[in-house]
């Protein structure tokens, strides 16, 4: 079992080299801030960055201080000591207004005696735009979120993910250079979540300021971000791309909740044609999932889905692949299994069946998965 402190290392030994996320490379950071906040008992005090056009998830249970930072980026909360930069610029001391930050909150906080447009208007007007042109670029924001016939409408009138475009518009009318989203999607039923989701992912990634969300969702964060920044108990305890994070977790937080298998694809029908480099590729690994789509998707499915054989499983259960034993980790009363190969991925078994499989390290076994334990997601 490995349970970090709480000190941040942005460098696994032995983990996975993954490119760089879209526009982080070695680029000025949009947003780099320490933030140190002093609440009662509870301290937060963790390092915060995102380059230009990268969407950076803070993950994190309960309590972690997921939203205390973001109000922190906001201006919403003093900071008893650190600073914000953005784009090179102290922001630390300016009032909430004068952020060139756009906020979305949980549950959008619309006006509701203003009409979207009017809700969208609104930052724009604060921040001493005349009434005509703050009325037009409202209006350029609801085209381009779809929401044209909604302009008039109230915001008791809208569907949640309606509401959801409208305060996301509302967040960008001030043309912020940092987008700020707190559980953005967590106002939704599980039905439309998927749906917003993929509006959202699209629209983060043509945003090209840095973008920061809070979510305790793991799937949202590895969907929706570039880099995902887990907090636990007001400090950074793991960061990394999704992948490498869900792959390498470094607290038990981590391995349990955010310890998905993650791919990305190609559906055809019920088979998703996996991306990758080389090896995945070579191989061109497909996942059957239980329904039929077409299109890019993320596919995922968890660590404890998957079940190990010594032989190729009789019957004929539609994915299964041969796959090397990288490492074996015990977990709470678990043992995850490593496996590397055509198709990365990590298996959670108990004791007794790891006893049983006896794998030597660097062999091979066979995993398989249930079509139905496939979740897929729009990408
Ligand atoms: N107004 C407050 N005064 C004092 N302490 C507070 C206040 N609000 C929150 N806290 C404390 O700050 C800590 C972090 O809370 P925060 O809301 O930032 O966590 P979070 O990660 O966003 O959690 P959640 O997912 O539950 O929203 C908590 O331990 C909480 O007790």
């Amino acid at each position: 079992m490995s349970t970090e402190g709480d000190t941040a290392r942005r460098e696994e030994p032995g983990a996975a080299p993954e490119a760089a996320p879209r526009g982080a490379a070695a680029a000025e950071p949009v947003l780099d801030a320490r933030l140190a906040v002093d609440r009662g008992r509870f301290r937060l005090d963790a390092r915060i960055t995102a380059g230009p056009g990268e969407v950076v998830a803070l993950l994190g249970p309960n309590g972690a201080g997921k939203s205390t930072a973001l109000r922190a980026l906001a201006g919403l909360q003093p900071l008893s000591s650190g600073r914000v930069l953005l784009e090179g610029r102290d922001i630390t001391a300016e009032p909430v207004e004068r952020r060139p930050i756009g906020v979305v909150f949980q549950d959008y906080l619309l006006f509701g005696h203003m009409s979207a447009l009017e809700n969208v208007a609104f930052g724009p007007r604060c921040r001493g735009t005349g009434r005509t042109e703050a009325r037009a670029l409202a209006a350029e924001l609801l085209a381009d979120m779809g929401l044209e016939a909604y302009a008039h409408t109230r915001p008791r009138r809208l569907s949640g993910g309606q509401a959801q475009r409208v305060a996301l518009a509302r967040a960008l009318a001030v043309r912020p250079r940092l987008l700020l989203l707190d559980e953005p999607l967590a106002a939704l039923d599980a039905h439309t979540r998927v749906e917003v989701r993929a509006g959202l992912s699209r629209r983060l990634h043509d945003f090209d300021g840095a973008a920061v969300l809070v979510t305790h969702d793991p799937l949202e964060a590895m969907v929706l971000a570039d880099r995902v920044t887990v907090l636990e108990g007001g400090g950074v305890v793991q960061e990394g791309p999704p992948a490498e994070v869900a792959r390498y977790p470094r607290t038990d937080y981590v391995a349990r909740l955010v310890g998905l298998n993650l791919y990305r694809g190609e559906r055809h029908g019920t088979s998703i044609e996996v991306d990758g480099a080389g090896e995945n590729r070579a191989a061109g690994v497909r996942i059957e999932v239980a329904s039929p789509g077409e299109g890019r998707v993320f596919a995922a499915f968890p660590p404890r889905a998957v079940a190990l054989y010594r032989e190729e499983p009789v019957g004929t259960p539609r994915n299964v692949w041969r796959l090397r034993v990288e490492g074996v980790e015990r977990f709470g009363d678990q043992v995850r299994v490593r496996l590397g190969g055509a198709l990365p991925l990590s298996a959670d078994i108990t004791p007794a069946a790891l006893a049983e499989l006896a794998p030597e390290p660097g062999g091979e076994v066979w995993a398989s998965v249930k079509a139905t334990e496939v979740q897929c997601y729009p990408a």
